[in-house]
């Protein structure tokens, strides 16, 4: 589903420039949840925006379902967005005056969905979060896990391929957290790509398969269950 060939990125500075990403290799198959972690200025978020269509890489190869993604005009890169991707914020990114239903059916309008179907659309994904009854609610009358569970099934209306997940969790308390995670869990069970970005351990061990960046390189990559079965030797 996707594949990455020593991908570098660089951020000009004045006359400096920041080599954040220093080669990258990795492909994600359709079907896998997997976590990015690393510390802070690892290139998380640097390598996630180029994932989504963002921003670019400076040099190397990204393939997503197997059409490559470069050098595109901002119409066909904003077509292959709606089509391949679903964001999911730790602000959650919601609009304020706008319902719940409103919100997760928005990427439907911007799809030119009909009215009537977008609602339909938008309440059924309402009730797979859980949330059916708050489908009239203004985010600020929803909690953080109820925000970002609108979120998800805003990420979801278009029917993404991959689910691009940035702190999913940053925003929650320990218990939220681990609730929107099993929710991501479900999600995935399905056969949805999830890639998460998160800096908490828990979080990652809730994933499939976790991926550590230091300094711009992938220094790690390793199976959850592989984890599990040496901390059992
Ligand atoms: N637009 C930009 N212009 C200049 N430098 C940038 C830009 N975006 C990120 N950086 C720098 O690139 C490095 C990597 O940033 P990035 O946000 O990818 O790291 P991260 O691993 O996601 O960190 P965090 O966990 O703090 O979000 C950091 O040193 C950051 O300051």
């Amino acid at each position: 589903m996707i594949e990455i060939k020593d991908l570098h990125k660089s951020y000009k500075m004045g006359s400096n420039s920041l080599h954040v990403l220093k080669g990258i290799n990795f492909n994600v198959q359709e079907g896998e949840l997997v976590s990015i972690m690393g510390s802070s200025g690892s290139g998380k978020s640097t390598l996630l925006n180029i994932l989504g269509m963002l921003d670019e890489a400076d040099s190397g190869s990204y393939t997503l379902d197997g059409l490559p993604i470069k050098n595109l005009n901002e119409k066909i890169a904003a077509r292959y967005r709606n089509k391949f991707l679903g964001f999911i914020f730790q602000s959650f990114n919601l609009i304020s005056y706008k319902s719940a239903l409103d919100n997760v059916a928005l990427p439907l309008y911007y799809q030119g969905v009909k009215r009537n179907e977008r609602i339909d659309i938008a309440m059924s994904y309402l009730e797979k979060v859980g949330l059916a009854k708050w489908s009239g609610h203004l985010p600020n009358e929803l909690s953080g896990g109820q925000k970002q569970r609108v979120a998800i099934a805003r990420a979801l209306a278009s029917n993404p391929k991959v689910l691009l997940a940035d702190e999913p969790t940053g925003a929650l308390d320990t218990k939220t957290s681990y609730e929107v995670m099993d929710l991501i869990q479900g999600i995935n069970d399905e056969g949805r790509t999830i890639l998460v970005v998160t800096h908490e351990h828990d979080i990652a061990q809730m994933t499939k398969r976790i991926v550590n960046l230091k300094d711009g390189l992938i220094i790690d990559d390793t199976r959850v269950d592989q984890i599990r079965a040496l901390s059992n030797v």
